[in-house]
């Protein structure tokens, strides 16, 4: 855990121009607090032997003002770039993952604990601790620059204690690094027990087993709960050690002050400001040992998210990216070519395709098979969605893939049917869609039609009539080869054969191949191929 890695500014440009900002306006409230120092310095000499005070304390509102104005400059530029940081990386960070084959993603609890808390603790490490790192370097600089023109003996004490503050913070800091990680842990693990137990707790409370759970997550938010006391407890520690440091050595500065001021070797004047300016040295590397217990999560996130980008390729948009595009192609716009395809999942040994081939042309293509035999993988390796370990996938043109669990958008109905295509369909093409699919009564009869909202992932819809919306969705879309995975499931008979008479209509200028297990999908089809354990077969019509 560095406290600052200088990776995160080519990952985030956004935060270059903050980072210069912040570094010259740190500079410049050096120069306002030294000013402020000469100012009360001369003001307490102004009262004390009759000069022109009114001058000096002109002098001090002006230099309390400019601190004022310049914190206030910080606290801006830090909190708008801290905004920009977290959304540019949770982009990037998905860009990332959509780019890449599923293999290499992250599982879901990490992807997302790193792209909602994680990107999320940057937030404080930006707003707060990159302008107190920034000033931490520059204000002692000219604080102890400051001091050596008014008095070299406490410039000399300053400058021999100050490096034991970063070294303090250092040291404490590789304490708080293990505690961190573990804290970052405990939260993978409560965010994905926790999304898991909420998926699975209709059978959960079907089974009877949903109090069990409660401990389960009571436990895990437990071990979270320590691991975080344990972070705060070394955070106080830090601050109580540094604060500590700081005192002494100034106090060392003001008993060789005093002891000058008493034998007359220094004036009232010299002595006040090195007084004044040695706390504007060591304050600067105070704050940067706080907010960086304050930002510990924020350096640990970056680091996680960093290593995360580093694997990416160049992929300046998620969908552009996607993988047909990447893949070899074939000569005829729509048709899909698998040559001797082989795949194993990640960790597992077992071939679940081994020499697959398959060519599929303009028109129906169907891919039977036992349950759980490859074939929703197939589909997922000629979408471009895994790589192959063996063999490779040709295809004809960009693919719209069907899943069997179709994503939907957390938005309206027309969003979810616009997502697919490149240039918005009109909304009399998407009623044209739904009723094709038979969805045009459900949709116009709901209060807000195709505006309606949709919840997260189509809540709110049946698994029907989400697999048709899918469909419509490709309907919509210009893409010349089509994956269905199951076009007709979860439809009652009138559905299905509407559903069948769609993904005719489908295939009748594009390349369509759909796994089914419908013998009545199989009947419209212009090929049949059958998968078995370790082949595909085609089967005479
Ligand atoms: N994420 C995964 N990790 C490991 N193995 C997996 C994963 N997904 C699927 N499998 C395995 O791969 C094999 C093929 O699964 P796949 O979903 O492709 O079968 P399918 O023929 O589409 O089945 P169905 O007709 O039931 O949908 C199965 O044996 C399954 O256990």
């Amino acid at each position: 855990m560095r406290p600052f890695d200088p990776r995160l500014l080519r990952a985030a440009p956004e935060l270059r121009r903050p980072v210069a900002a912040l570094t010259v306006v740190a500079a410049l409230q050096g120069v306002a607090a030294i000013g402020l120092a000469f100012a009360l310095a001369r003001l307490v000499v102004d009262v004390v032997s009759g000069g022109d005070w009114q001058r000096s304390g002109v002098w001090v509102v002006g230099a309390f003002a400019a601190r004022a104005v310049l914190a206030a400059l910080v606290d801006r530029v830090g909190a708008s770039a801290s905004h920009r940081v977290s959304s540019g990386l949770r982009r990037r960070l998905l860009a990332r993952w959509l780019a890449a084959p599923a293999e290499s993603r992250p599982d879901p609890e990490r992807a997302s604990t790193l792209a909602v808390q994680g990107a999320s603790a940057v937030e404080p490490y930006a707003a707060r601790f990159l302008p107190a790192l920034v000033a931490g370097v520059v204000v002692p600089f000219l604080a102890v620059g400051a001091l050596v023109l008014v008095d070299p003996l406490s410039a000399l004490v300053v400058v021999l204690t100050l490096p034991l503050l970063p070294l303090f913070a250092a040291l404490i800091g590789r304490e708080t690094e293990d505690d961190t990680r573990s804290r970052w842990r405990a939260l993978e693990q409560l965010a994905g027990h926790f999304g898991d137990v909420m998926r699975g707790l209709p059978t959960l409370v079907s089974y009877g087993r949903a109090r069990r759970q409660v401990e389960v997550v009571g436990a895990v938010s437990a071990q979270h709960r320590t691991a975080t006391m344990r972070t705060l407890r070394v955070a106080f520690l830090s601050s109580s050690a540094l604060e500590l440091l700081a005192s002494i050595s100034v106090a060392i500065v003001a008993v060789t002050v005093g002891l000058r001021l008493t034998h007359g070797s220094m004036t009232l004047e010299a002595g006040l400001l090195a007084i004044l300016l040695a706390p504007e040295a060591y304050w600067p590397i105070r704050r940067v040992g706080a907010e960086f217990h304050a930002a510990a999560d924020g350096a640990t996130a970056v680091d996680a998210i960093l290593t995360e980008l580093a694997g990416a390729t160049d992929c300046p948009d998620a969908t552009s990216a996607l993988g047909p595009k990447a893949l070899p192609r074939v000569p005829s716009g729509q048709s899909v070519g698998v040559e001797g395809v082989g795949y194993a999942y990640p960790g597992s040994e077992r071939l679940v395709l081994d020499s697959v081939s398959l060519e599929a042309g303009p028109g129906l293509t169907v891919v039977t098979g036992t349950s759980g035999v490859g074939k929703s993988t197939l589909l997922d390796l000629v979408a471009g969605l895994r790589v192959p370990t063996a063999g490779r996938v040709l295809l004809g043109g960009p693919v719209h893939y069907v899943t069997q669990r179709p994503f939907l958008p957390d938005g309206s109905i027309a969003e979810a049917l616009r997502l697919g295509s490149a240039t918005p369909p009109s909304d009399a093409e998407l009623w044209s869609a739904l009723d094709r699919v038979g969805l045009g009564t459900f949709v116009a009869g709901l209060p807000d039609g195709l505006g309606t909202a949709l919840g997260d992932d189509g809540f709110g819809l049946s698994a029907g009539q989400r697999t048709r919306l899918a469909l419509a969705r490709a309907l919509l879309s210009a893409a010349p080869v089509v994956l269905l995975d199951e076009p007709t499931a979860h439809l009652d008979a009138p559905s299905a054969a509407t559903v069948r008479d769609v993904v005719r209509e489908l295939a009748r200028e594009r390349c369509v191949v759909a796994v089914t297990h419908s013998a009545d999908l199989v009947v419209v089809a212009d090929e049949h191929v059958h998968l078995t354990a370790a082949t595909l077969e085609a089967v005479p019509a």
